[in-house]
């Protein structure tokens, strides 16, 4: 055992599952490393654009506020790059929905906008890196973790993270996206029922983010997440920036943040996302209005 990985063992309150799933960020990172220049993300050099066959090594962070859209950006740079979308906060719906022991405990921190603490998320994400790598699976794009900087010193400590991608969206903006947020219960499509539409700040642009209303089929099975509350995402967004805030420093000290302003919802926001990281969208027409 590297002592990288004794030092990430000792920070988090390692059970078996937690040691083998950070074994396998550790051995990911070991692969991604070499050969050289394959599985390093060389969209964001001097050199030129990114190709995207070289994309499913990439170990990339989302960081954002709730109702950013870090879920809807990680998903789409995941289905383009070939890399998995982790989101710390599905897989704490996950056992929320699977009425294990810890669903009780997890709805009660969840539903009050508060954190789960470290050691639950470590030891969810890593079951969940063991399972990717049991399937071959060699980076990851994470969105919701680290939330801490315990969890980014841990996650430090086992894999160099390529890139940290910090989304960001005027405050006015992110509590309607939440409240506005709803799931098709049967197919699982994410849709948002806000319309926003913001003056410029200091003479800039007006914000237009407009409604993404689901097809007819969906309209009777939609659901609202239970922390989507008006008074819950008031707290996730206090937390935020209490917490997780930090988190974005840690990175940028690092040398490894790389900011970006929304410019508005995603058609306007995709192509410009692909081109602050460098990536040419094979289908760029077509992915922007989807
Ligand atoms: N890395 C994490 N550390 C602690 N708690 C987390 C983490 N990721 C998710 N959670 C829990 O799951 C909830 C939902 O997470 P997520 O879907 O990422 O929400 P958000 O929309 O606020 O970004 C969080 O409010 C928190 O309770």
């Amino acid at each position: 055992m590297s002592s990288a990985m004794s030092r990430a063992i000792r920070a988090c309150a390692a059970s078996g599952a937690s040691r083998r799933g950070l074994a396998s960020v550790e051995a990911m990172g070991a692969a991604a490393k070499g050969p050289p220049a394959a599985g390093r993300w060389a969209g964001r050099g001097p050199g030129g654009r990114g190709k995207v066959e070289d994309g499913a090594r990439v170990q990339w962070v989302f960081l954002g506020c709730p109702g950013v859209g870090k879920g809807t950006y990680a998903g789409r740079l995941s289905r383009l790059l070939g890399v998995p979308h982790i989101a710390t906060g599905d897989l704490v719906r996950h056992e929320l929905a699977s009425s294990g022991p810890l669903s009780k405990q997890l709805s009660e921190i969840v539903n009050h906008g508060k954190l789960v603490s470290d050691e639950i998320i470590i030891n969810l994400l890593s079951k969940r890196l063991e399972e990717g790598e049991g399937k071959g699976e060699l980076g990851f794009i994470l969105d919701g973790f680290p939330r801490t900087i315990r969890q980014a010193e841990i996650l430090e400590g086992v894999t160099d993270i390529d890139l940290v991608i910090n989304l960001k969206l005027r405050e006015e903006a992110l509590l309607a996206k939440c409240v506005g947020r709803r799931k098709c219960s049967q197919c699982g499509g994410n849709f948002n029922v806000a319309s926003i539409d913001i003056e410029g700040e200091n003479g800039g642009p007006r914000m237009y983010m407009p409604p993404l209303l689901p097809p007819p089929q969906c309209e009777s099975k939609l659901i609202t997440r239970a922390d989507d509350t008006e008074e819950v995402v008031k707290e996730r967004l206090r937390v935020y920036h209490d917490l997780c805030e930090p988190v974005e420093d840690f990175y940028r000290a690092r040398g490894k943040l790389l900011e970006f302003n929304l410019p508005g919802g995603i058609p306007e926001s995709w192509p410009k996302l692909l081109q602050a990281l460098n990536i040419e969208d094979p289908d760029n027409n077509r992915s922007a209005t989807a």
